[in-house]
């Protein structure tokens, strides 16, 4: 490698929502003329090689996910199971400690971006070479300011400067999922915040997937925070994947009118209980407007056909589908007949939403996910949320309609203010030198920090 390149390592949480940013940063890095390997769990790669654009350059290096009590075997990512056993999931990540060290040691890296592996940083000490570790989150910086706030405000000491612009309101059901974050255990006996403190304390810098254009000086203030550099990536938009549609979707969406269609997908994580299933499905119904939703089946079924509502599939025959699996969203997303997105926010959706033509409307689920609902729904009015019950946090068939009907009735100001307001996002985050800026100053920042 020249003096230019970098050998960086990369170990991303067990997630596909943070193992798909990765790679999506590491072809952006790759691109630079850097040198990536990274470590994932031996299963994922198959999952993962159609986003790889640089395999001379991207090396993927397989690890074995450690058998916890009460996962089930052969679990790799959260994408394998429920929410509620994210915590076991991250036990066995902990665990992966020793077999990560022995990688370090063997393949030397100048630089390691993790995410929740708190620990990685005191295993760069013993390499016999520099090595200097970043904590990249594609989580984005207002929800980590937001928790990092919401944290110094409760113990009275918010010395640093909170940004105006994240002053949040959140409803009552939103502030106990905040409040988990907070207390509840995520990997043995360490909460989640927990983890975020140390990884932030313990990092040479921190980094953020995202842009000063959108996210404001939330990114600053966490770095002000910690007293870290901070470095911003940009919003490391996804190459163009190399595969086509599949042809099933392809033909089936290819019936429909130029933006008729409403897509709904949440992510890889977020399994639904089986009555807001139900109104979620029952809600498509209602607007009348042709349907896919790719959905995980809800807890305690085995597909999502046997969730359905009695005579659903009868009545949306030919007009909606409920798919049960993993279906290629960028792609989907780029289909003309699309012209509804109901995402859950996560951060490598909410990007993909920006980037597409369709109308935004919003169903958050974790925390991040609902500080970035408030960001596009509040701030920037360029989505809708869908209304939920404010101590329970649910909602109804009626307000899946209603949200869906307010952004597809261009005619209505709401939903022009909408179209206007995401087009405008949209064009920031496409705009020419954006993102090649933000990847130039983010390379720039890491040979800074070796020196
Ligand atoms: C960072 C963190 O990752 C988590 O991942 P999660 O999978 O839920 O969501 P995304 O970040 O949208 O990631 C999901 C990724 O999977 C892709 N996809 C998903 C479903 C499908 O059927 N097909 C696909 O291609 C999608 O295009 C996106 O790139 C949490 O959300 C968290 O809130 C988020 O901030």
């Amino acid at each position: 490698m020249d003096s230019s390149s970098i050998h960086i390592a990369m170990y991303p949480w067990f997630a596909m929502g943070h193992i798909i940013a990765y790679l999506h940063l590491a072809n952006k890095l790759a691109n630079k003329g850097n040198k990536i390997s990274f470590i994932i769990p031996k299963g994922t790669k198959s999952k993962l090689v159609h986003f790889n654009h640089f395999p001379n350059l991207i090396t993927f290096v397989p690890i074995n996910v450690p058998h916890v009590h009460g996962l089930p075997h052969g679990t790799e990512t959260t994408l394998d199971i429920p929410f509620s056993s994210n915590t076991l999931l991250m036990t066995a990540f902990d665990i992966t400690q020793k077999e990560i060290e022995l990688i370090l040691v063997e393949i030397k890296p100048s630089i390691v971006f993790f995410d929740t592996a708190f620990w990685l940083p005191n295993l760069t000490r013993n390499l016999g070479v520099k090595c200097v570790t970043v904590l990249y989150w594609v989580i984005t910086s207002p929800s980590m300011s937001f928790i990092e706030y919401t944290v110094r405000k409760c113990d009275g000491n918010g010395e640093v400067e909170f940004p105006a612009s994240s002053s949040i309101k959140l409803h009552a059901h939103e502030g106990r999922v905040v409040d988990a974050i907070l207390k509840n255990e995520f990997g043995i006996g360490i909460s989640f915040y927990e983890r975020i403190w140390r990884a932030s304390t313990m990092a040479d810098a921190i980094g953020f997937k995202g842009c000063r254009e959108i996210e404001g000086p939330n990114a600053d203030y966490v770095g002000n925070v910690y007293r870290k550099p901070v470095l911003l990536s940009g919003p490391v938009l996804p190459e163009p994947q190399t595969s086509a549609l599949e042809e099933k979707w392809a033909l089936w969406l290819g019936k429909f009118k130029a933006g008729s269609v409403i897509y709904v997908a949440l992510g890889s994580e977020w399994i639904l209980q089986q009555n807001q299933f139900q109104e979620l499905v029952l809600g498509l119904e209602l607007t009348g407007f042709p349907f896919l939703a790719a959905l995980k089946p809800p807890l305690g079924f085995e597909s999502v056909e046997a969730a359905l509502p009695d005579g659903f599939k009868e009545r949306v025959q030919g007009r909606g589908i409920v798919h049960g699996g993993w279906v290629q969203q960028t792609l989907i997303l780029k289909h003309p007949s699309i012209g509804c997105f109901i995402t859950h926010c996560g951060s490598g959706s909410m990007i993909e939403a920006l980037v597409s033509q369709c109308q935004l409307v919003l169903l958050p689920n974790i925390f991040d996910q609902i500080i970035t609902a408030k960001l596009i729904s509040t701030t920037f009015k360029a989505g809708v949320e869908i209304r939920r019950g404010e101590e329970d946090g649910l909602f109804s068939k009626e307000s899946v309609s209603e949200a869906v009907m307010t952004v597809m009735n261009e005619e209505s100001d709401v939903g022009k203010e909408i179209k206007v307001n995401h087009t405008k996002l949209r064009s920031l985050l496409l705009s020419e030198d954006l993102e090649s800026t933000y990847v130039h100053c983010f390379n720039h920042k890491l040979h800074e920090l070796l020196g």
